[in-house]
């Protein structure tokens, strides 16, 4: 990948080499990712953001009618994921720095289907604005017996699909999830065929949790945005406060060990995710 330009951005400290690709030229294997995300050896990420054209891109060429970008969203092992929340609002402040796309509406094709996002105008200060996300709807698949273990402690979770898995845990301390290191045990075996991302959380306050996440692929990150989606309804759910039998959209904050995300849940199931999203940094790859 010599020659080729890359940005660094982040989304809540949940960070992404961007390569852009607009024209599908780049063969990105999944050792080159590893590369790239590499924190000691490569230019250190929790993900690739692979920026192409949806008519380029043969994996994208059906959303191309209604979004012109696709999202090729990689994990920092090299694997592929379905959605990646805090990638797609990147994604977005990306095609607006590159000057594809301006504040205002967008559509981003993902794995994970055609995401809506409204990205603010900048601060009078140059601060950048906040970008909301369409994240579709939760699915809530079972099995109702989900445990996740860590360090010989077990809690019940419950399995929400975000368009990739996730086990979600209320835990009495964030600090009892260990390091994180590795993936924490679930059971029973075989819930998760394609692996999981699994959120540890915590109360805050009226509508308000904290939660800290291993994210498959790549370990312990920052921030998750599908993790946070994920952990917003299960506490709604939680809560007794279903806006789909209430009929009234619901409000959750979720602070995360690197910033802090929105989530609103409305009668129709869709759940929008609100956040910061930045580019640090640009470059060629030696
Ligand atoms: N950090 C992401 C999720 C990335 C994908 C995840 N690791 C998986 O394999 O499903 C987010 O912000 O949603």
């Amino acid at each position: 990948m010599s020659g080729t330009a890359f940005l660094k951005g982040h989304g809540t400290q949940n960070d992404f080499v961007i390569v852009p690709d607009p024209d599908g030229r780049l063969e990105l294997s999944a050792a080159a990712v590893a590369e790239l995300c590499d924190r000691r050896a490569g230019i250190g990420a929790d993900g690739v953001l692979r920026v192409v054209r949806s008519a380029a891109e043969p994996d994208a060429a059906a959303m191309a009618g209604q979004a012109e970008w696709f999202m090729d969203y990689r994990n920092a092992d090299g694997s592929i994921a379905e959605m990646c929340g805090n990638g797609v609002r990147v994604f977005a402040r990306y095609l607006v720095h590159a000057g594809y796309a301006k504040p205002g509406e967008l559509a981003v094709a993902t794995r994970g289907g055609v995401k809506k996002v409204r990205i603010a105008e900048d601060a009078a200060d140059g601060a950048p604005g906040e970008i909301t996300v369409d994240m579709g709807r939760a699915v809530l698949p079972g099995p109702d017996d989900i445990t996740v273990t860590v360090d010989g402690r077990s809690w019940p979770a419950l399995n929400v699909n975000m368009g990739n898995p996730h086990a979600v845990a209320f835990v009495e301390d964030l600090a009892h999830a260990g390091n994180l290191y590795d993936a924490p045990a679930t059971a029973p075996a075989g819930a998760y065929p394609q692996g999981v991302n699994v959120e540890f959380v915590v109360d805050r306050g009226e509508r308000h949790v904290a939660m800290r996440v291993h994210e498959r692929g790549s370990g312990e990150t920052r921030s998750c945005g599908t993790g946070a989606c994920a952990v917003a309804v299960a506490a709604i759910r939680r809560a007794g406060l279903n806006p789909a039998e209430t009929g009234r959209a619901v409000s959750w904050t979720v602070d995360l060990p690197g910033g802090r995300l929105v989530i609103e849940e409305f009668p129709d199931g869709r759940i929008e995710m609100t956040g910061p999203a930045v580019i640090v940094a640009e470059g060629v790859l030696r």
